[in-house]
């Protein structure tokens, strides 16, 4: 079966202060043409107040983020735009915050990640940071953007170093599909155009290569899990003994007959029906939004998984996760958080922080168990009950867990199975 889910790209940009994110993401949308006019307009009166000869790029993702921050409780903004070929959603997570934090909440279901290193600089510890990120969140594509070539003189000289510095590190990294595209987002040389100043780059532009990239195989459709959100148990007379499980299939695919159990409980039974928004379907598969009809009555609730009889995740109450500190306070020995895992939550307390990472060196420090923010290791969770687990690598839904502080109700990390 052919699952078309390739229409849709998720993907996010990671730089440092100034390299250049909001210029190019502007000229993506600008010379794409997915400005609407009236926006047109007022980013152009905006940018001859500021005194800019012509339109000021970053104001088209400035102004998205002005909206934002008025909110507060989302640092990730996330921007659509469309070609012929895609659909695109871009999450954007300024740099100048807490750049693990938001790559983590931002990137944890994208495709691709957009790195941008400023050519005048080459590749700093913030390179370092956001490709282990990326390699840690499993990101299946890896674009770096070689940004402000004009500034070093489009050298080809220039551009090769840099591909030689990340790669001396990367090698450590576990990254499938790393591509290098030398630009000027400000000037929009092999942004969405091809440039005339690079000649000796012979590979597509950011734009074509993001409409290229060959997602359909991201997708994990060989595990099914689906973890129930709601039960639906419609009051009228009509549908009296009508029991739908309702949420969104985390992975794999899920057909009308299949035989299935219910976990943790291990019930089993078979899908009698599955609808998908308004329509009866035979056959739905993730990411879709459904409501499930088994053929036995059992007891199934909020936090449960419906999986299939032959094909099962772990049920664990102990285990080990790679965990991102994403607070401000550190974390406090053996206090409990509030674990988040699919649909599920529990009770959860760091039992041992096995080893630090140090992102530069990629040294692991066994003799320092404090965690603080942007710190990365690896931990010993334990929970009040168990959870129904796949490892991260194998399943990027069913393999991620958040931890929120009990008294502030703020998250304060995030981890992926191992
Ligand atoms: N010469 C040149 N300048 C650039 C280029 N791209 C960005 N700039 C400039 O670099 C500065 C920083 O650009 P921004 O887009 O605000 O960069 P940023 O700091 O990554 O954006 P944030 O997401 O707000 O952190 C601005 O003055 C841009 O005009 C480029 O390709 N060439």
């Amino acid at each position: 079966m052919e699952i078309n889910n390739n229409q849709l790209l998720r993907f996010t940009t990671a730089g440092s202060v100034d390299d250049g994110k909001s210029t190019l993401i502007g000229r993506l949308l600008y010379d794409s043409k997915s400005i609407f006019e009236d926006q047109l307009d007022s980013i152009t009166a905006t940018s001859a107040k500021k005194g800019h000869d012509g339109i000021d790029m970053a104001l088209f993702t400035d102004g998205l983020r002005d909206e934002r921050e008025q909110g507060i409780t989302i640092d990730v903004a996330y921007r659509y735009f469309t070609t012929p070929k895609r659909k695109f959603i871009i999450a954007d997570t300024p740099g100048h915050i807490q750049y693990t934090r938001n790559m983590v909440t931002g990137a944890s279901t994208a495709n691709a990640a957009v790195i941008l290193i400023d050519a005048r600089h080459g590749v700093i510890e913030q390179t370092k940071r956001h490709s282990f990120i990326a390699s840690l969140l499993n990101i299946p594509h890896l674009i770096v953007c070689i940004n402000k070539m004009d500034l070093v003189d489009y050298s080809e000289e220039v551009y090769s170093k840099i591909i030689g510095q990340f790669e001396e590190f990367s090698s450590k990294l576990l990254m499938k599909d790393v591509r290098f595209i030398p630009i000027s987002a400000l000037l929009g040389d092999n942004v969405v155009n091809r440039s005339e100043k690079m000649e000796w780059y012979q590979n597509g532009t950011l734009l074509s290569t993001l409409e290229n990239l060959y997602i359909s195989s991201d997708i994990n459709k060989i595990d099914a899990r689906f973890p129930v959100q709601t039960v639906l148990r419609p009051q009228s007379e009509e549908f009296r003994d009508y029991r739908g499980y309702a949420g969104r299939i985390a992975s794999g695919v899920y057909k009308v007959g299949d035989e299935v159990s219910v976990l943790p409980s291990g019930f089993e039974s078979k899908i009698k029906s599955i609808n998908a928004g308004e329509k009866e379907v035979e056959v739905a598969y993730a990411p879709m939004s459904v409501s499930m009809v088994l053929e036995d009555d059992i007891d199934v609730s909020r936090g449960n998984m419906i999986v299939r009889k032959s094909n099962q995740p772990e049920l664990e109450q102990e285990f080990d996760v790679m965990l991102c500190w994403l607070n401000n306070d550190s974390a406090k020995p053996r206090a409990k958080y509030t674990i988040k895992h699919t649909s599920n939550e529990e009770r959860a307390m760091i039992k041992e922080v096995v080893y630090k990472m140090d992102i530069n060196s990629f040294k692991r420090d066994t003799e320092d168990s404090s965690l603080s923010m942007n710190d990365i290791a690896r931990v010993k969770i334990r929970t009040t009950r168990r959870l129904m687990l796949d490892t991260y690598r194998d399943n990027r839904n069913t393999g991620s867990i958040i931890l929120i502080d009990e008294s502030t109700n703020e998250t304060v990390a995030a981890g992926m199975v191992v």
